[in-house]
């Protein structure tokens, strides 16, 4: 279980973004969230992925508290999650072939013999032909490279996937490429998924539920069950 449990987080202690904000993903759960641009969606996305430390509040992973973020969370924590940004271009460094960014994380934790395999593997699943996977990020299209950055985002084989606004610039048969990729990834692991979201028709249709930011503030414990906030979604 993902559970955010009262998140308060932001950028400036003293006018956070995100105030007493509470969501749980089940495993195997798929949970969409909606919410007006610059609400904090992102933000919310970030600490649920470990990446962005909250001012106050709790994030318990199968009921332990985690209190490291960042580079300084334990591996095991951190690698637990597979995360996809909106825009590739800033999720991708500029050196890397496609195939090294998808080999990225095996090789920061140190999985160098894994990297062949792994990479021939999710460059078929995604949709990269070969030609492309010796090309850097500017040489191919955002579509392909949100392919890479997907890719990328399974190779450590994550219980959980934050996907924030992953399709957002995509045309709709790379949305329903990539969605369809996520989709079996989780029917084979039971991964859980939080995909953020401004289309509503599109997160109704990939999601178990889909939560509104504006019923998950002050909410505490009740967002929890889901029903509440489902109907509210509707
Ligand atoms: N690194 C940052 N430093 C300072 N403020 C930031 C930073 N990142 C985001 N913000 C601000 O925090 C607020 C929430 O941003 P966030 O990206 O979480 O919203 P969002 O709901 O994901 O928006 P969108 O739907 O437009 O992507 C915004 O007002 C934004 O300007």
């Amino acid at each position: 279980m993902l559970e955010l449990r009262a998140i308060t987080a932001g950028y400036d202690r003293r006018n956070p973004v995100v105030r007493d904000v509470s969501l749980a993903v089940a495993p195997g759960e798929a949970v969409g969230l909606l919410g007006p641009s610059g609400c904090g969606k992102s933000t919310l996305a970030r600490v649920a992925a470990l990446l962005h430390r909250p001012d106050s509040g709790t994030l318990l992973l199968d009921g332990e508290p985690v209190r490291r973020w960042r580079h300084r969370a334990p591996r095991p924590l951190r690698t637990a999650f597979g995360v996809v940004f909106q825009q590739p271009r800033l999720a991708a460094d500029p050196r890397l072939a496609l195939t090294d960014l998808i080999a990225e994380p095996l090789r920061a934790t140190g999985r160098r013999d894994e990297v062949r395999e792994r990479v021939t593997e999710l460059a078929r699943t995604v949709g990269l032909t070969p030609d492309l996977l010796g090309r850097r990020p500017h040489e191919v299209s955002d579509g392909q490279l949100q392919r890479a950055c997907l890719a990328r985002a399974l190779v450590l084989r994550p219980r959980w996937l934050i996907c924030d606004e992953m399709t957002a610039m995509l045309d709709a048969s790379t949305t329903a490429a990539l969605v369809a990729v996520v989709e079996d990834y989780r029917a084979a692991t039971g991964a859980g998924l939080l995909a953020v979201g401004h289309d509503r028709t599109l997160l109704h249709r990939w999601c178990d539920r889909t939560v509104h930011w504006d019923t998950l503030t002050g909410t505490g414990p009740s967002a929890l069950t889901g029903d509440r906030v489902q109907r509210a979604a509707r």
